[in-house]
């Protein structure tokens, strides 16, 4: 496990867990691995630290993260010759693929070379360590924290055996330096596990596209071969998971919703040329938005690429790409911009009509991870002032903006998480300790207000959350205007 060159200031380099810069005692000699205690430092010294700091001393900048990857597996096997260990060599290389590509295959001769010179390795090792480095490519993984940011790369031979499918029963999650591999559902014994390399709620084309150019294969999962829209392969997926989430989603209302949606995305692909034009102009508009400076600039052209899919809104295909990446980066400017009341209605939303079809499994760690995000959100408004809260969110109506209990919600929220947290996350993980965490903030305000939560009142709490979420398209809309050297919203 390498830590990411960009997270460097904020990672532990051994158990990897992200802290406050503050929190991280820098490496005296060469000031680039950090340590959240003298315990982490001194098994990292033991580990490979002892070895990499004199090189990292030396040089001016820290080198690309594949490239210490591939000095540190030099440094950590010295003795062996000119041949990979045996775990490794097994794996696909792809090396006549990227062969083809001169420019990228130069490159990675380049960093090859770079890797030998660093740990002092003989030169004769420069072409195992290319062919390495195209395992690399093909067979590690991004580590990320659950709020899906990348934090290092993952190179484990055993992981790597994990075939791809668009809709997969197993997945990969991160906590530190432990990695697992959980099922998403039940696994008959010789029935084959498969993970999805890549963001697999998006469309088939750019699947296959992404899936070619990285990983050199067509894939020819179900989901691909009947090129199944998100409601279809929500319905192939079966019911959610009985779990006490039925509180918060009406079964029945989705499993209706994904079924009227089936005739309706055929008649949407016989208008192949006004969908397609649609979402042409939106993905043109996002990728210019990932270009922009300033926020407002981004928030316009992602408002404008919302515009451009008025034709899925009509329709309410809210799942189909690319509607829930478009709204997912609205949501994330709102946050970049402080505006979390406003986050908060676009995430519901999102959560509500997009999430459920992507990730049909209640315990998909992204369904549970956007729980954690929306507790956390819940209690900001919650700490509002209401006549904040009104202003900031100026097309709700008062009245349901009053009535929500967003701490009692938040508390049935954690309640849900606690039981599918070990199943998404695993027991004794991180990301299970901070649910606990803030159970117990929680139930200390709910002790003050001196409020009991009873579990089956929840499903009408749950339905004040879903009428917030309606009012998403107007918070969208919602214009930031500068006013006498002041920013409001107006609606
Ligand atoms: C991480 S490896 C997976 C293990 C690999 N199959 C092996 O035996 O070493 C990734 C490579 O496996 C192959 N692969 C993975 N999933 C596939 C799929 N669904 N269909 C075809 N090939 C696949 C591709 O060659 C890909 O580059």
């Amino acid at each position: 496990m390498v830590v990411e060159k960009d997270v460097l200031d904020s990672v532990c380099s051994y158990c990897l867990l992200d802290k406050e810069p503050s929190e991280l005692k820098r490496c005296v000699a060469c000031k680039v691995a950090r340590y959240c205690s003298l315990v982490c430092q001194k098994a990292d010294w033991k580990l490979i630290h002892k070895s990499e700091c004199p090189i990292l001393c030396k040089l001016p900048g820290v080198p690309p993260t594949p490239t210490r990857a591939l000095y540190q597996y030099l440094l950590r096997y010295p003795k062996a010759g000119n041949e990979l260990d045996a775990w490794s060599a097994g794996l696909e290389h792809h090396v006549t693929d990227l062969k083809k590509d001169t420019k990228r295959w130069d490159e990675m001769v380049l960093q090859s070379r770079a890797a030998v010179d660093f740990s002092k390795s003989a030169p004769s090792k420069v072409e195992m360590v290319t062919r390495l480095l195209g395992i690399m490519a093909t067979n590690a993984f991004r580590a990320t924290l659950p709020d899906d940011s990348p934090i290092g790369l993952c190179f484990e031979p055993a992981l790597a055996l994990v075939n791809h499918s668009c809709s997969p029963n197993a997945f990969v999650m991160f906590d530190g330096r432990k990695v697992s591999l959980r099922a998403l559902e039940h696994i008959e014994k010789g029935d084959e596990v498969f993970i999805s390399y890549i963001d697999s709620t998006q469309g088939r084309e750019i699947r296959r596209k992404e899936l070619q150019q990285r990983y050199f294969f067509q894939c020819n999962c179900e989901k691909c071969t009947q090129d199944y829209s998100p409601y279809q392969a929500f319905q192939r997926a079966g019911l959610i998971n009985p779990s006490k989430i039925d509180a918060l989603l009406d079964r029945q209302a989705l499993d209706d919703h994904a079924t009227t949606r089936i005739p309706t995305m055929r008649q949407m692909s016989e208008d192949i040329e006004g969908f397609d034009r649609a979402s042409c102009k939106a993905s043109l508009l996002l990728d210019c938005s990932r270009g922009a400076e300033l926020q407002d600039e981004r928030l316009k052209l992602l408002r404008e690429a919302h515009v451009e899919l008025t034709p899925f809104r009509t329709h309410e295909v809210f799942a189909v790409p690319p509607y829930p990446t478009i709204l997912d980066e609205i949501y994330l400017t709102f946050v970049d911009n402080e505006r979390l009341a406003a986050a908060l209605v676009v995430l519901l939303f999102i959560f509500f009509n997009c999430d459920v079809y992507n990730w049909p499994k209640s315990t998909h760690p992204a369904r549970v991870t956007r729980l954690f995000t929306i507790v956390r959100l819940l209690k900001y408004v919650a700490s509002l002032e209401p006549t904040v809260l009104v202003e900031s969110l100026a097309p709700v109506p008062k009245e349901l903006l009053s009535r929500l209990d967003y701490i009692s919600t938040a508390h049935v929220l954690i309640t849900i998480m606690l039981e599918l947290g070990p199943l998404s996350h695993g027991e004794g993980t991180t990301f299970m300790a901070q649910i606990r965490e803030e159970m117990v903030d929680v139930e200390e305000v709910q002790r003050l207000r001196g409020v009991n939560v009873d579990m089956l009142k929840a499903g009408g709490t749950f339905n004040d959350l879903r009428s917030l979420s309606k009012y998403a398209f107007d918070v969208i809309e919602m214009q930031k205007v500068q006013k006498n050297g002041h920013t409001a919203d107006i609606a």
